[in-house]
């Protein structure tokens, strides 16, 4: 079996994954045609050719002008179900997928459409391919905190269908400080929390949001290296990193995959996760991004195995479920080596 192929049948989790960076060029179209909303591109050819990055703003520019072609319930649920294929596809049996609600309430999108729209297609996605969720619902960084804690009081009948709270777009000037007061009463309100840290800013926003913000979990991080006492305590206390390497490279975190920290990061002991973040914009789902790592790192493929269990070990599922996850992990590994056996 190709190495590729493998990668695809490797059970895994996803961790890091904007459901709006999944919006590809063609379904945006068909969206914008729907909805009746005018794009500033010609064509879908148009549209790839503008995904041209320097950094995460240039990105994030474009990212939401795509989003604002999803507007119903069945845009939000076409969306969802199309990167479950995906998902699927790419061997993904657990995924954690942030929205941004304020991203669509702005633009008049009511909040029941968005969450609703996207719990149908995680429902049906578990029942057609097994594939168990969570939602995260992410504020926008760049906006204030007064604005936060209205989307937290807009969520309340829709807690049941969120699990986590998380924190993304610009991280330079908006540090994590400045969601302190919303993220501790999220906390007392009994979400689990995240955020996006050290990916443009300084590791001060990794130890920020893990003291102030109490995340179990830093997205991104790969500025942790800027700080060894840092490193040192995200390793001994096993803090996972969702690393997202296609995305670094897109947006200039890293000029090279081969200039990535990602596998010095793993060596060192870090609890390391590969994600594809927003992969309709930055040229590859999950499996793209655990090949690439192999084919620039030189990642082995038992290396690979060890990161898709560090992928169930940080993921939100209980201890039992983690367990089961794991041992269909451990049947993938066994069933090879008996193609192996066999082979020889
Ligand atoms: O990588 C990201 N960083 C910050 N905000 C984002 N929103 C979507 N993707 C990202
Ligand atoms: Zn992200």
């Amino acid at each position: 079996m190709q190495i590729s192929q493998l990668i695809k049948s490797l059970p895994k989790a996803e961790l890091h994954l904007h459901i709006e960076g999944t919006l590809e060029p063609e379904l945006m179209f068909e969206l914008a045609q729907r909805n009746n909303i005018q794009l500033p591109y010609a064509s879908i050819d148009e549209v790839r050719k503008s995904y041209e990055f320097h950094d995460l703003q240039s990105f994030l520019d474009v990212y939401y002008l795509g989003a604002s072609v999803l507007r119903t319930r069945q845009d939000f649920f076409d969306l969802t179900f199309a990167y479950l294929e995906k998902a699927h596809e790419d061997g993904i049996t657990h995924t954690e997928i942030f929205f941004d609600p304020q991203t669509h309430t702005k633009r008049g999108v009511l909040f029941e459409d968005i969450i609703m729209g996207i719990a149908d297609a995680l429902a049906k996605g578990k029942e057609e391919f097994a594939i168990s969720s969570y939602i995260i619902m992410s504020f926008l960084r760049h906006l204030s905190e007064d604005d936060a804690f209205e989307v937290l009081e807009l969520a309340k009948p829709y807690y049941k269908y969120i699990k986590a709270i998380g924190l993304d777009s610009a991280e330079v000037g908006n540090p994590p400080e400045k969601f302190k007061n919303v993220f501790a009463k999220a906390l007392d309100l009994g979400f689990l929390t995240v955020a996006h840290a050290g990916e443009e800013g300084p590791a001060e926003n990794i130890r920020n949001s893990l003291e102030l913000l109490k995340v179990q979990r830093i997205d991104h991080g790969v500025n942790c290296v800027q700080d060894d006492k840092l490193l040192e305590e995200l390793i001994y206390k096993k803090i996972p990193l969702t690393i997202c390497p296609l995305s670094n490279i897109k947006l200039k975190v890293f000029q090279h995959m081969k200039e990535h920290n990602i596998r010095d990061l793993y060596l060192k002991g870090a609890c390391v996760t590969i994600n594809s973040d927003d992969p309709s914009y930055f040229g590859g789902y999950l499996a793209d991004n655990y090949f690439e790592c192999q084919r620039h790192l030189n990642f082995s493929f038992i290396e690979l195995i060890q990161i898709a269990k560090n992928s169930f070990r940080a993921s939100f599922l209980s201890e039992e479920e983690k367990l089961l996850k794991m041992e269909e992990l451990e049947n993938f590994v066994k069933s090879l080596s008996g193609l192996y056996a066999a082979e020889k």
